[in-house]
């Protein structure tokens, strides 16, 4: 048994955990960077790689003080990350510029073009993230940064997901030739699959942009699964971060894959991931792609199961938004909550605050409120929002079960059901079955499990999930809530395909579009 470190990088902050993996959680750092967002496009979200060190730093130090350890006793070091979020870098791995963040939308052309080139050319890759590439994913990004940096070009050498940029800075990697990658954020965000042989072929690529030419080769490097050590921790990171050098540091992944592994996630398992965003996680042995459900990746979220992931592009930043709107905060803002009946508002909120990810995959769409009357409060649209959120998190599991996801039961994990009883409640309450909730779960914990795995302490990730993660809280659908969420989640889903465009007529899928690009300053 060894004691490690688990790190989490989420949209505001890292959470650095410490973890006695015979025992549990030994302590917990966390510190913020800034998200670099613009009001006149809100399109943009930068993080920049100095912040995301710097903060990281700070946390692995608190952490350790919180634990009451000395560093030198950490057996190993794991790292998740957000994603898509990229960054260009040179042949030294300097950073050429800002990371995109996963919310990033500015490549939403870039986006439509590689779909339309990957329909064009029944193109196996598009079935199975859904059948739509998303302005959230990684060679959207990279070809938005190629055809608005002319001048950085000459300088570029790859692109890289944070997972992989944090995992080759902290083992010293110093040149791209030595890149390791994850299967996971590569998997799902770049179309990479062992079934076509990683990434899209090279033709495809420069149909879609010229400016791609050669960009496999630039995408190379060793790619592999979370159970797959990366490298060790270097003297220069040891030292920043009060570690040992040499300890073991595995390939990195996305944190909502490995918070559902944290989460205890089994086959027969949908883990909602609610945090700034949603993720829906489920793994399966053999599982078919999905219509609108952005990612079915072998080796994803379990190194020898097939991960499948879609998801809400806008969950606690919306609740967050309700809250600054009013003047006040979430957790002002969140008291008394537990008063409110099902459906007591009059309100129907649709989550796409920052666009749709699953099932529709439409970046174009935005939030919607309807059935205001003129004593509604802020709280009353939290409730909504939350209600929404459970909603369109039912649209999505449907989906996953109607295309062959068996899903026995549904755990909640993430940040926010740790801090929000009520949301777990109306989840129960709208899906009509149980939510299991872990109990007291620090995020960070997935990713403590792999450096579990790393130390060697554990020879797969069902033991190290057996002795890590924590025991459940479960909360019951209220049968009452029933007649009430049943005839509402009809609505909702009329609104849900109405206004996204995907019912027959499509009469209001343009509504929103047409809104933004109205609200767009002229020239
Ligand atoms: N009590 C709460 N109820 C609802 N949302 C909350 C609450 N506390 C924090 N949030 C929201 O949770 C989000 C952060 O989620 P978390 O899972 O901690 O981080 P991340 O998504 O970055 O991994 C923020 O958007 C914040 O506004
Ligand atoms: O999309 C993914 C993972 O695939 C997430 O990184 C992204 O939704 C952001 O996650 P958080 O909401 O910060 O937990």
């Amino acid at each position: 048994m060894a004691i490690v470190a688990g790190v989490d990088f989420g949209t505001l902050s890292v959470r650095a955990t410490l973890v006695d993996d015979g025992k549990g959680p030994l302590g917990l750092g966390t510190a913020e960077y800034p998200l670099r967002r613009k009001r006149e496009d809100p399109d943009h979200a930068s993080q920049s790689h100095a912040d995301h060190l710097e903060a990281l730093t700070l946390a692995m130090k608190r952490a350790l003080a919180s634990a009451g350890i000395d560093g030198a006793d950490v057996a190993a070091l794991a790292v998740d990350t957000t994603g898509s979020t990229v960054v260009m870098v040179d042949e030294a791995l300097r950073p050429l510029g800002d990371y995109y963040l996963w919310c990033d939308h500015r490549a939403k052309a870039e986006a439509e073009r590689i779909t339309e080139v990957a329909k064009a050319e029944n193109l196996e890759a598009l079935r199975w993230c859904g059948g739509a590439y998303s302005s959230e994913f990684g060679l959207a990004k990279l070809l938005h940064w190629l055809r608005h940096n002319p001048d950085g070009r000459g300088r570029f050498a790859t692109a890289l997901e944070h997972c992989d940029m944090m995992v080759a800075t902290l083992t010293g990697v110093t040149h791209v030739s030595q890149i390791r990658r994850s299967v996971c954020a590569m998997g799902h965000k770049w179309m990479w699959n062992p079934r076509w042989g990683g990434l899209p072929p090279q033709d495809f690529l420069s149909k879609v942009d010229p400016l791609l030419d050669g960009i496999r080769d630039r995408l190379g490097g060793l790619y592999g699964t979370s159970d797959t050590v990366a490298g060790r921790l270097s003297e220069k990171w040891a030292a920043r971060l009060g570690l040992k050098p040499g300890i073991p540091v595995p390939i990195g992944a996305l944190d909502a894959h490995w918070d559902a592994i944290g989460a205890g996630c089994r086959i027969g398992d949908a883990v909602n991931v609610v945090g700034t965003s949603t993720c829906v996680m489920a793994i399966g042995p053999d599982v078919p792609p999905i219509q609108g459900v952005s990612g079915v990746v072998p080796g994803s979220i379990h190194p020898s199961l097939v991960g499948i992931e879609a998801g809400l592009s806008a969950t606690g930043d919306m609740f967050e938004a309700i809250a600054r709107r009013a003047g006040t905060s979430i957790r002002a803002l969140s008291e008394g909550l537990e008063r409110y009946r099902p459906g007591e508002t009059g309100l129907l909120r649709l989550a796409w605050d920052n666009g749709d990810r699953n099932v529709l995959s439409r970046p174009d769409l935005g939030g919607i409120t309807l059935g205001w009357n003129l004593l509604h409060t802020a709280q009353d649209e939290l409730f909504a929002a939350i209600e929404g959120a459970a909603f369109h998190t039912r649209i999505i599991l449907e989906r996953m079960m109607e295309g062959g996801v068996p899903v026995k039961r549904v755990v909640n994990a993430g940040g926010i059901p740790q801090n929000n009883p009520v949301l777990n409640q109306v989840y129960a309450n709208v899906l009509g079955r149980p939510v299991l909730v872990p109990d007291g779960l620090p995020t960070g914990l997935g990713s403590s499990i792999f450096a579990s795995l790393a130390a060697g302490s554990y020879p797969d990730v069902e033991s190290a999930q057996d002795a890590i993660c924590r025991p459940y809280r479960v909360f019951e659908p209220d049968p009452a809530a029933r007649a009430v969420y049943e005839p509402l989640y009809g609505l909702f889903r009329t609104l849900y395909f109405g206004f996204g465009g995907a019912a027959a007529p499509a009469a209001l899928g343009h509504v929103l579009p047409e809104l933004k690009r109205l609200a767009r300053p002229r020239s």
